[in-house]
C-alpha cells in the first residue's frame, strides 16, 4: 500500500533523502511543504516530491512519515505547530537536523501525545544548500545517527530505516545529547575553525595585500566549508551553543600546545606533532567516507591546454562509464590543477582509472 511521506523543508538534505527514499522505496508518495514557493516549484519540476502539501493540516494529518528538514530553529517552531494537529497515531516524526539535543526537548509536546519522535542526522551534506544540489547519493556510506527520544521510538527505528533504505547509509544509534558532544567535536568546531582561518586571514591580508593570492591547495581544503550557509550555522552554534564553548576551551588549550611546539623548535617534537596527526588521519573509517567526498573519487593530474576535460569524458563515455561529479581542484586560480571525478561506485572508478591510463598520459590516483 502506498506510504505518505510529508517532507517539510526541500533544500540540499530534504530533496536528497526525498530521491534516495523515491530509490529505496518507490511506493512511497512524497508530499512537499517548503517555506519558499519557488522551491516546491522546482522540487516538483526536478522530481523530487510527488505533490505540493496545498493543505498543510490536512496533509500532516494523513501523513505516515514526517520528516523535517528545515534550519534547526525553523524545525522547532514546525514540531510547535504538528503538536496542535491530529496525526495518525502510528506517524513516525523524524529530522535532519545537525543538533540533537534542543530538538528532542522541543518534540515532548510530540511525545506526551504518544507520538513517535526519532531524531535524525544524515552525517553527509555540502557547503552547497537548496533542492538545486540535491542528489540521491548524497548520504551513500555515510554514517545517519538516529536518536529515538524514547524506548517506544526505539522499537520503532527499524521501521524508519526501511524508508530510509535508498539512502545506503550506515545508521548508528546514540542518545541526542552524546550526538551533539561527538558533533560538536567532528563537524560544528571545525566549522569554526575555518571560518576563523578565513577572519585571520582577512584581517592579516591588510597587512600584507598579496597575501591571499598565494592561496593554494592547502588553503582552499581546510578552508571549504567557511563557504556553508551562514543561516543554517549560526542556528548549529547556537544550539549547540554548552558543548561548543566546552570544546573551543580545549582548543585553546591545544593551540597553546601547538604554540609552545612551535616556540621551542624541537625538532623531534614537531616531527611527532605531524607523524601523530598523520598516522590518526590516515586510519579515519573508510566507510565514513561518502560517494561525494572522496569515497570512489579518481584524481586525475591534467596538463593545462584547451580541451583537455572533455579528452577525458570522451574516453569515459566511449566506455559507458557515467560519472557523477566532476570539478578541477585548484591548486592555483590561473592554471589547471587536478580533476577530481567521482564515480557511483569502487567499481566504476577502477575501470575509469584502467581506460584513461590506456588512453592518455595522464597520471590517475585514488583518494584512500
Ligand atoms: N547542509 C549540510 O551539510 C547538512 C548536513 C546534515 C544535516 N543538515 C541539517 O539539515 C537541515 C537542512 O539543511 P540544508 O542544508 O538542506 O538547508 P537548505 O538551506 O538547503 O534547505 C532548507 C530548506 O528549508 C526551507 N525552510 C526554511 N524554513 C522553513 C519552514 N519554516 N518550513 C518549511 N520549509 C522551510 C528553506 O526554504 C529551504 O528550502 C538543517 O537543519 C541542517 O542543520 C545539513
Ligand atoms: O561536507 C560538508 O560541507 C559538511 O560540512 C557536512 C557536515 C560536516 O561534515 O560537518 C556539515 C553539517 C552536518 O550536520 C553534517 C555534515
Amino acid at each position: 500500500m502506498t506510504k505518505r511521506l510529508l517532507l517539510i523543508g526541500i533544500g540540499l538534505i530534504g530533496g536528497s533523502l526525498a530521491l534516495a527514499v523515491k530509490r529505496g522505496a518507490p511506493d512511497v508518495r512524497i508530499i512537499g511543504h517548503d517555506a519558499h514557493l519557488a522551491t516546491l516549484a522546482e522540487a516538483l519540476r526536478l522530481g523530487v516530491i510527488d505533490e505540493v502539501a496545498t493543505d498543510f493540516d490536512a496533509q500532516a494529518s494523513q501523513a505516515d512519515v514526517i520528516v523535517l528538514a528545515a534550519p534547526v530553529r525553523q524545525t522547532k517552531a514546525m514540531i510547535q505547530h504538528l503538536a496542535q494537529l491530529p496525526l495518525q497515531q502510528t506517524v513516525i516524526i523524524t529530522d535532519t537536523s545537525s543538533t540533537k539535543a534542543t530538538v528532542e526537548q522541543t518534540a515532548a509536546v510530540l511525545t506526551a501525545q504518544d507520538y513517535t519522535f526519532i531524531g535524525g542526522h544524515p552525517m553527509a551534506g555540502s557547503h552547497k544548500s537548496g533542492v538545486q544540489a540535491a542528489k540521491a547519493i548524497l548520504f551513500e556510506n555515510a554514517l545517519y545517527m538516529l536518536t529515538p527520544a524514547n524506548d517506544r521510538a526505539a522499537a520503532r527505528i527499524p521501521e524508519l530505516q526501511h524508508y530510509l533504505e535508498g539512502t545506503k547509509a550506515h545508521f548508528l544509534i546514540s542518545s541526542a545529547q552524546q550526538h551533539d558532544q561527538m558533533v560538536g567535536m567532528i563537524s560544528h568546531l571545525p566549522h569554526l575553525i575555518a571560518a576563523g582561518l578565513i577572519q585571520q586571514t582577512a584581517k592579516y591580508t591588510k597587512r600584507l595585500p598579496q597575501t591571499i593570492q598565494l592561496a593554494a591547495g592547502g588553503f582552499r581544503d581546510v578552508t571549504r566549508i567557511a563557504a556553508s550557509n551562514p543561516k543554517m550555522w549560526t542556528d548549529i552554534i547556537l544550539e549547540n551553543r554548552d558543548n561548543l564553548v566546552e570544546l573551543l576551551a580545549m582548543w585553546q588549550n591545544e593551540v597553546a600546545l601547538i604554540q609552545a611546539l612551535v616556540a621551542n623548535g624541537n625538532e623531534e617534537a614537531i616531527h611527532a606533532f605531524f607523524a601523530e596527526a598523520k598516522t590518526y588521519r590516515e586510519e579515519l573509517p573508510n566507510k565514513q567516507r561518502h560517494a561525494l567526498h572522496g569515497y570512489s573519487d579518481l584524481l586525475i593530474d591534467i596538463p593545462d591546454y584547451p580541451g583537455v576535460i572533455s579528452e577525458v569524458t570522451s574516453v569515459l563515455a566511449a566506455a559507458h562509464i557515467s560519472l557523477t561529479n566532476i570539478r578541477v581542484v585548484e591548486t592555483r586560480e590561473d592554471i589547471m590543477g587536478i580533476l577530481q571525478i567521482s564515480f557511483q561506485s569502487t567499481q566504476e572508478r577502477q575501470r575509469a582509472k584502467q581506460v584513461i591510463e590506456q588512453a592518455t598520459s595522464f597520471e590517475c590516483s585514488v583518494l584512500e
